[in-house]
């Protein structure tokens, strides 16, 4: 089934053209990279799916619905999603439930049933500044998961990450979104990152973006380390790096 179908979206700043053209599909289940120059109007497509800024031409639809300019039915987790540092992190990973009106003890007994799953059992009273950054990542996974379990748009969550702590997440979500039935747009500038993690990935041009290519990445799940050194990683990277 179709979770999010974009099609033909056009967006302008003023003289501006940001996204020309650009159709996205996102299946049940499937995780989609969307890999692109910076300043390509990556954000700006995420923004528009999420209802939060209107195209100039185009539609969006979620399961059939047509949601331009609504909110509400993805989550959504921005580059730099900040915690709230005056809150605990299992109050934290509570609020989109208490948002969507489950009273505090209940918000804070079903987000804290994800603790372990999540790798973040025993910190629940923990404050973020307390924390490393690979788990305030998880912590803000988290939350954007108790936003809409079943689809994420997801944009560049380990960029700010260090090269071993990134790895260290990536193996993480895949393990973890074998035991989630999430269905995942994920923005990123890493090839090797979009490959490791993606059934499909969208190449977007320099500004105005353009769906330039469209790959679909047959490598097995589970995937692990060796996935890295496998020679359809190689090949399909290669093909990529021709594209860009
Ligand atoms: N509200 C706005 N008003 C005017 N220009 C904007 C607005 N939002 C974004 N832009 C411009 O649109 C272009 C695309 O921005 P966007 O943030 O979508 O790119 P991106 O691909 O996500 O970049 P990065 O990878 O660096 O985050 C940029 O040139 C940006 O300056």
């Amino acid at each position: 089934m179709k979770k999010v179908e974009v099609i033909g979206i056009k967006k302008c700043f003023g003289n501006l053209v940001t996204l020309e053209d650009v159709s996205i599909t996102l299946e049940e289940n499937q995780f989609v990279s969307i890999l692109g120059p910076s300043g390509s109007g990556k954000s700006t497509l995420f923004n528009i799916i999420a209802g939060l800024i209107r195209p100039d031409e185009g539609t969006v639809e979620i399961e059939g619905e047509n949601v331009i300019g609504k909110t509400g039915r993805v989550s959504y987790m921005h580059q730099k999603d900040l915690l709230l540092p005056w809150k605990t992190i299992l109050d934290n990973v509570s609020i989109p439930l208490i948002l969507k009106g489950f009273p505090k003890k209940q918000a804070r007994w079903r987000a804290g049933t994800y603790f372990e799953l999540f790798g973040l059992q025993g910190f629940e009273d923990y404050y973020p500044a307390q924390l490393s950054g690979g788990m305030r990542q998880r912590a803000a996974l988290l939350r954007t998961y108790m936003f809409s379990n079943d689809i994420m748009l997801l944009d560049e969550p380990f960029g700010g990450l260090d090269a071993i702590t990134k790895r260290n997440m990536q193996h993480w979500l895949l393990r973890v979104l074998e035991n989630l039935n999430a269905s995942i747009l994920f923005i990123t500038h890493d090839i090797d990152e979009a490959i490791f993690l993606s059934d499909k990935i969208y190449v977007l041009s320099e500004r105005p973006a353009k769906v330039k290519a469209v790959f679909d990445v047959n490598i097995p799940r589970p995937r692990n380390i060796k996935t890295f050194t496998s020679k359809t990683f190689n090949e399909l990277k290669e093909d990529i790096l021709n594209i860009l």
